[in-house]
């Protein structure tokens, strides 16, 4: 009989919840957080019980028996850097999710809580699968203008290799044979290189780079950044323009991409040059993508929720499209790859991996 997984997603402005038995989808759940409602937590792990009730109302309501789950599946955070694969959630990964051991604050460090919880008291495996640590970076993509300073990237791993794997299979070619700029395109946009089946070049979209988002503020020139740390007292809050009040939130006061859209349609002259500014920096990035790779791309492939958005998806690929052909994937194939990476390891046909707290990458190895 086919395997029943529970698939667990945090994101920054969504809980993604999905119940699958083999490849079949039992339920799917989206539930949208607004950005003023996240705010009044703390901390990340002040939102633990907040999301896991809403999660467990939901079950309830879908008539989903938790005992009748066979693997738990959470979205990775707080992890080292780690090669891709689907991870055991140990007690070190639990306790790295729990407390962000690699300094990042992020809602995606919940699920592998959520979904070692539910393991514990079913007794059943719960695994993170291409957390959104991956990491495998070329050398020279971690090495930056501050000798001691290293690129660590953290962005939407799970989403783009499976939509780069289903491009690849709809065409009949093999994700490890081609090349691909990738994008999520969400509360958090990922912009990224894929070279013959690695990911060698990213930008860290909880660390202040790539286009602003919905939640970031994106890369800033570094003297601004420091003259505006300078003026402020609070460089918590100044972190926090990183991963959940910069990018329209700072500018719109809202982090729902949907509204700013319709505002910027509707004639909103800072509406319109905010979606503006955040498409010409999503091209801009592409762009320096398809450099890292030679230009030898042999698609640009966009996801995430604002990829239902058609002008976007227009105007993307009326810019990029001198690179390679555009191919739009909206919405995202995070559910599907997490419960797909447990049946795997389940059904024997991948080795589960441990983890174990050391990073892929230590500046040391350049010595
Ligand atoms: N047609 C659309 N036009 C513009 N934005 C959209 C559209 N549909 C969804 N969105 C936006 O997509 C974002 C959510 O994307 P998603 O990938 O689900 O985010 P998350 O990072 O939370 O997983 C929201 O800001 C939502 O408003
Ligand atoms: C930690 C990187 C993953 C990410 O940013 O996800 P969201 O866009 O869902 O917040």
């Amino acid at each position: 009989m086919a395997y029943r997984i529970l698939t667990i997603n945090p994101g920054s402005t969504s809980t993604k919840l999905g119940c699958f038995e083999g490849e079949k989808e039992l339920f799917t759940m989206n539930v949208s957080h607004d950005a003023e409602d996240l705010k009044k937590f703390a901390t990340i792990s002040d939102q633990l019980p907040y999301r896991k009730d809403m999660i467990l109302n939901a079950l309830k309501e879908a008539n989903i028996d938790l005992s009748t789950i066979d693997a738990f599946v959470g979205r990775g955070g707080g992890l080292m850097a780690v090669e891709g694969g689907t991870y055991t959630i140990n007690d070190i990964a639990l306790d790295h999710a729990r407390r962000g051991a690699n300094g990042i604050q992020h809602p995606a460090q919940l699920g592998p809580q959520i979904a070692r919880g539910f393991a514990d008291e079913y007794q059943k495996p719960s695994f993170i699968v291409n957390a959104p640590d991956t990491d495998e970076l070329c050398l020279e993509a971690r090495i930056t203008g501050i000798k001691g300073v290293y690129r660590n990237v953290h962005l939407h791993a799970l989403n783009l290799k499976e939509t780069a794997i289903r491009h690849s299979n709809n065409n009949g070619w093999n994700y490890e044979d081609k090349n691909y700029v990738v994008c999520h395109i969400g509360g958090g946009i990922s912009v990224s290189a894929h070279q013959k089946g690695k990911m060698i070049d990213g930008f860290d979209i909880v660390g202040g780079e790539g286009p602003m988002a919905p939640t970031r503020c994106g890369s800033i020139p570094a003297a601004e950044l420091i003259r505006y740390c300078f003026a402020h007292d609070d460089m918590k809050e100044v972190l926090a323009l990183t991963t959940k009040t910069g990018g329209f939130v700072s500018h719109l006061g809202t982090s729902d991409a949907l509204d700013v859209s319709n505002r910027a349609n509707a004639g909103d002259k800072d509406a319109k040059l905010v979606w503006d500014a955040m498409i010409y920096q999503l091209i801009k990035c592409i762009s320096a993508m398809a450099g890292v790779l030679h230009g030898k791309v042999d698609g640009i492939l966009l996801g995430g929720g604002m990829v239902h958005n058609k002008e976007l998806v227009s105007r993307i690929t009326a810019a990029c499209e001198w690179i390679a052909p555009v191919s739009a994937y909206p919405g995202e194939f995070e559910l599907e790859a997490m419960a797909a990476g447990a049946i795997r390891v389940l059904e024997g046909k991948e080795q589960v991996k441990e983890y174990t707290g050391k990073p892929v990458w230590t500046p040391d190895q350049l010595d």
